[in-house]
């Protein structure tokens, strides 16, 4: 069964407009890990212009004294900022993330094979065994890509789904990307990654995600969830996509 990691970066950043305490992330978190959500997803920008440092303290606090069985996942560059984040808040799963910080959202995987050696050295610094280390992943990486990933001692690739998400409109091209994103996570498998999914997911493109790209073993999801949560609430929002990843 694919599990569900609610990203929580849309709901800092609608409590950032004002300088107020709500709407309130660990408050949120609450609701739908109590509504059955595995864990809960963060990706802390260097501009704080969402998630803030005191979120991550507040939400590694909640969830080691309330929620001892969910799993924390910070996404972001291996800055040394984040680096020092990562070993003080001591999160279950590190995402690794290519974004440079001027970057409106990520938008694409690492170059495992340019990158090898600093992303090696990273996975090395960070790993723990009760640690696991994730590299976001270009749906068309392929057999060489994931090579290259599972080379640097990483646990899991990420499959971007952004291109995917974004044919929304378009039934011919996702048909494409979903056949794109197969190959990649099958390779992926093969190699022995754990592999993880997340961008621009929704209970519309969810289904034949799931039913093309089987093996995830988890998706982190919040734009598209935090639009449903508007319309329905977090906890039926949060329901729904777990009936989608259960089926
Ligand atoms: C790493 C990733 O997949 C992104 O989806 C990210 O978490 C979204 O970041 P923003 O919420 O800043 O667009
Ligand atoms: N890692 C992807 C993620 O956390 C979800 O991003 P989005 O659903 O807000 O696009």
């Amino acid at each position: 069964m694919t599990l569900l990691s609610v990203n929580l970066n849309a709901v800092a950043q609608l409590r950032n407009r004002r300088d107020l305490p709500w709407p309130s992330v660990t408050g949120i978190a609450r609701v739908v890990l109590d509504a059955g959500a595995s864990g809960i997803t963060v990706h802390p920008r260097p501009d704080e212009r969402h998630i803030r440092r005191t979120d991550v303290f507040a939400l590694s606090a909640m969830l080691r004294e309330d929620y001892p069985k969910a799993e924390f996942n910070i996404e972001g560059y291996p800055s040394a900022d984040f680096l020092a984040l990562i070993e003080t808040v001591n999160p279950q799963q590190v995402t690794l993330v290519p974004d440079d910080p001027a970057q409106a959202t990520s938008d694409h995987g690492w170059d495992f094979t340019g990158k090898g050696n600093f992303l090696t050295s990273v996975v090395q610094r960070l790993k723990r065994p009760d640690r696991r280390i994730s590299l976001f992943c270009d749906p068309d990486a392929g057999e060489d890509g994931v090579g290259a990933a599972r080379a640097t001692g990483a646990d899991r690739v990420e499959l971007f789904t952004g291109p995917y998400g974004a044919c929304y409109d378009d039934a011919d091209q996702a048909e494409r990307e979903l056949t794109t994103l197969a190959e990649t996570c099958r390779a992926a498998l093969a190699q022995g990654l754990g592999v993880n999914a997340g961008h621009d997911l929704t209970l519309d493109n969810l289904p034949a995600f799931q039913a093309a790209v089987p093996g995830i073993a988890e998706v982190s999801i919040g734009h598209g969830l935090t639009a449903d949560a508007l319309l329905m609430g977090f906890a039926e929002a949060t329901r729904r996509y777990i009936t989608v990843l259960s089926a």
